[in-house]
């Protein structure tokens, strides 16, 4: 996870101060790329300790079509609570789009479905991609998309993945996106019988809120740990069968974790 530390240290050095929508303050550079290799470690960072339980149920709960918190605080999951309306939900964000986008004459278009269906059928496609950004429905989101599209590519048996992220909170946010899109690749790529490849990051706005600083700066200081693997226990039905405990992070030695207010 150098790239992510580099990352940091960019901002520092070349981040200039900018006022946000939440009213706490940044320090932002735009436009920015991280690349990992999936087979050389398992992408969660060592630097402070990660919540993984959230990680993985997130990503569950996006794939299962879901847009209310309830399936998270069921599973002690509190990253969304802050969005969330009295009944718990968000309006159509990730897992609506993903799962049900909204095509013509009533047609419900599952992206997910037809993305594993199109790289076990024509894995060398150039139109392998999911896209979250649906312009005539961010009025009914609570937050738009962050990470509003990624596309996947098969060669040599490998399957690589690259995101999109309009709007990145590098010390927060981040280390939950790469972790989440790291943990779907292994998958996509177990139900394509492909190798897992290159995870490709892509920032536009990448900010670190001036209440992060201090935090980001102690986060410096550490010397990364080896990268963890990834073991799945299991090779479910289809994308949609994976469960919590299917998933083993084998060897996480990580420094303790960093408190951090978010800035909602
Ligand atoms: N400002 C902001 N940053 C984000 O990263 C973000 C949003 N808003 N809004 C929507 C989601 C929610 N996300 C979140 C929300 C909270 C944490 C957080 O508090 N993380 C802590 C505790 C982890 C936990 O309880 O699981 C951390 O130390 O990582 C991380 C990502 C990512 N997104
Ligand atoms: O997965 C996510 C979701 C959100 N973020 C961050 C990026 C920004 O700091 C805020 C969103 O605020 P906007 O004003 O809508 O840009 O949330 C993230 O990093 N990762």
């Amino acid at each position: 996870m150098k790239a992510y530390l580099d990352l940091l240290n960019d901002v520092l050095e070349n981040g200039v101060q900018k006022q946000d929508r939440t009213g706490t303050g940044t320090i932002s550079v735009f436009g920015r790329q991280m690349r990992m290799n999936l087979a050389e470690g398992f992408p969660l960072l060592t630097t402070k300790k990660l919540h993984i339980k959230s990680i993985v149920h997130e990503l569950l709960w996006f794939l299962s079509g879901d847009t209310n918190i309830k399936y998270l605080r069921d599973n002690g999951v509190t990253i969304w609570d802050e969005w969330a309306d009295e009944e718990g939900n968000l309006g159509r964000v990730y897992g609506a789009q993903w799962r049900t986008w909204p095509g013509q004459n009533g047609q419900v278009i599952d992206q997910i479905s037809n993305v594993i269906h199109q790289i076990k059928t024509n894995p060398d496609s150039r139109r392998h991609l999911v896209n979250a950004w649906n312009v005539a429905e961010i009025d009914t989101m609570a937050l738009p998309p962050c990470h509003y599209a990624f596309q996947f590519y098969v060669a040599e048996g490998k399957l690589s993945c690259m995101f999109q992220m309009r709007s990145v909170d590098t010390f927060l946010g981040l280390p939950f996106n790469l972790a989440s899109y790291a943990l779907l690749t292994h998958m996509v790529a177990q139900q394509c019988d492909l190798e897992v490849g290159d995870l490709i990051w892509t920032g536009g706005d990448v900010h670190i809120y001036l209440n992060h600083l201090e935090q980001v700066k102690l986060q410096l200081t550490r010397e990364p740990y080896p990268l963890p693997q990834l073991r799945i226990k299991r090779k479910p039905d289809s994308i949609f069968d994976y469960q919590f405990e299917d998933f083993e992070f084998v060897n996480y030695q990580s420094h303790p974790g960093i408190k951090a207010p978010i800035a909602v």
